[in-house]
């Protein structure tokens, strides 16, 4: 996509002992370490002692000797680089990152991941198979993939950074249940999921989101994006294009809401493909193309939302479904509605007519994995922030 990027010749890698139930280490010095060497590459590792230390580290340390950071762990260890960096680049360049309107300055340090983590969903929507000689060769060869980068923010502060799922609702519970179920390991996931589709949880609020400039994508045609993706490489003309119009044309965006009881709001900014689902959250969506895909599940009837979360996994379409909307957007924001008494009574009774219901009044938001113990939320997608050592998904289907 970006061409004539260089081989890298030194580099930062950062491990951690216990990613993947402890195989991080043992993948580096046994699988890795000796092909960085074979290629001539440089590298300063260190094994991580505790959570942020590679985050901390990146924010503190001399960076200019190196032609990029590498994590040796899972998609927890991938968010910390990509926090160190993002807010590095944004100090170094005395870009406050606490503004909402900010236009951020993109990263110029490249970011590898060798995948040895529990959960590698990162590394497989970027190269489309979580094996960590595969993606040691992507790092040695130079090979670049940008992507955006998604912003949240509440109450005038940022919030997290992210690049897959921002989701509210079912996934925010998901998560939080997950959490109380830790002593199980990771089936928690599983059963806390189970719980949560039977809890059948919706939560009033409205949705306001900026729509993609015109393009020619959108979530609901046939298109994938793969490695040299048009609409990724087209994008930056594009969006200047869009701006420059904008500017000339209207005073201000125009925002359009949806008010609703939702059982799950989610933004994706990329397909959110894994081993689990092949095609992911929103098959058509791209990895760098300056816009996060917009998903809105409205209350329904249990079976109707297992009907959705099974399309998921069996390639049917996910969004054919009555209660389900797609938007392609450049932002979003979300304000909660409060709910009074009558409404919680009518929530306690709705599960098969039982007080078996979850009546919490509002959700918590699921940001690539982390809680975010907030309702209110707004999420600005940052076009090309960050780069890969990555080609992107190899189109297998034209060879
Ligand atoms: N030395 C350390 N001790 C404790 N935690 C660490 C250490 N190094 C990194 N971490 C934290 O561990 C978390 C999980 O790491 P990682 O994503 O590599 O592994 P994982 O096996 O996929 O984990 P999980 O499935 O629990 O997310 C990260 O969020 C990171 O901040």
């Amino acid at each position: 996509m970006v061409a004539g990027h260089t081989r890298p010749r030194k580099l930062l890698v950062f491990i951690n002992p216990y990613g993947g139930r402890g195989k991080a280490s043992r993948i580096y010095y046994s699988e890795i370490s000796f092909l960085f060497q074979l290629a001539g590459i440089e590298t300063d590792v260190i094994e991580t002692t505790r959570a942020n230390h590679a985050r901390d580290y990146i924010l503190e340390a001399d960076l200019q000797t190196y032609d990029g950071v590498v994590c040796v762990g899972g998609d927890g260890m991938f968010s910390e680089l990509l926090h160190g960096l993002v807010k590095r680049t944004q100090s170094d360049s005395g870009v406050c990152e606490d503004k909402e309107n900010a236009m951020l300055t993109p990263c110029s340090l490249r970011i590898g991941i060798i995948p040895a983590g529990s959960t590698d969903c990162v590394c497989f929507a970027t190269v489309g198979i979580n094996d960590p000689v595969t993606s040691a060769l992507h790092i040695i060869i130079g090979d670049t993939q940008p992507m955006d980068v998604c912003a949240s923010y509440n109450d005038g502060q940022l919030m997290k950074y992210s690049v897959s799922l921002i989701g509210y609702g079912f996934f925010g519970d998901v998560l939080r249940e997950s959490e109380n179920l830790r002593w199980v390991g990771p089936i928690r996931y599983d059963l806390a999921g189970i719980k949560m589709v039977f809890s059948n949880q919706s939560y009033r609020g409205t949705v306001e989101y900026l729509e993609a400039y015109e393009s020619n994508s959108s979530p609901r045609d046939n298109t994938r994006c793969r490695t040299g993706c048009l609409v990724c490489s087209e994008s930056s003309e594009r969006l200047r294009e869009a701006a420059e119009e904008c500017q000339a044309d209207c005073q201000s965006d125009t925002w359009k809401k949806v008010t609703g009881s939702f059982l799950a709001i989610n933004i994706t900014g990329m397909s959110s493909a894994c081993p689990k689902s092949q095609d992911g959250l929103s098959p058509t969506a791209h990895l760098a193309d300056g816009t996060a895909d917009l998903i809105l599940v409205q209350e329904s009837s249990t079976m109707q939302f297992l009907r959705h979360l099974n399309r998921h996994t069996n390639r049917k379409d996910q969004f054919a479904l009555p209660n389900v909307e797609v938007h392609r957007i450049r932002a979003m924001r979300f304000t909660p509605e409060e709910f009074d008494e009558e409404e919680a009574i009518r929530r306690q009774k709705r599960f098969f007519g039982c007080p078996c219901g979850r009546t919490s009044e509002t959700s918590i938001w699921n940001c690539d994995g982390e809680i975010l113990n907030c309702a209110e939320l707004s999420v600005r997608v940052h076009h090309q922030l960050i780069q890969l050592f990555a080609r992107g998904i190899e189109d297998t289907s034209r060879s």
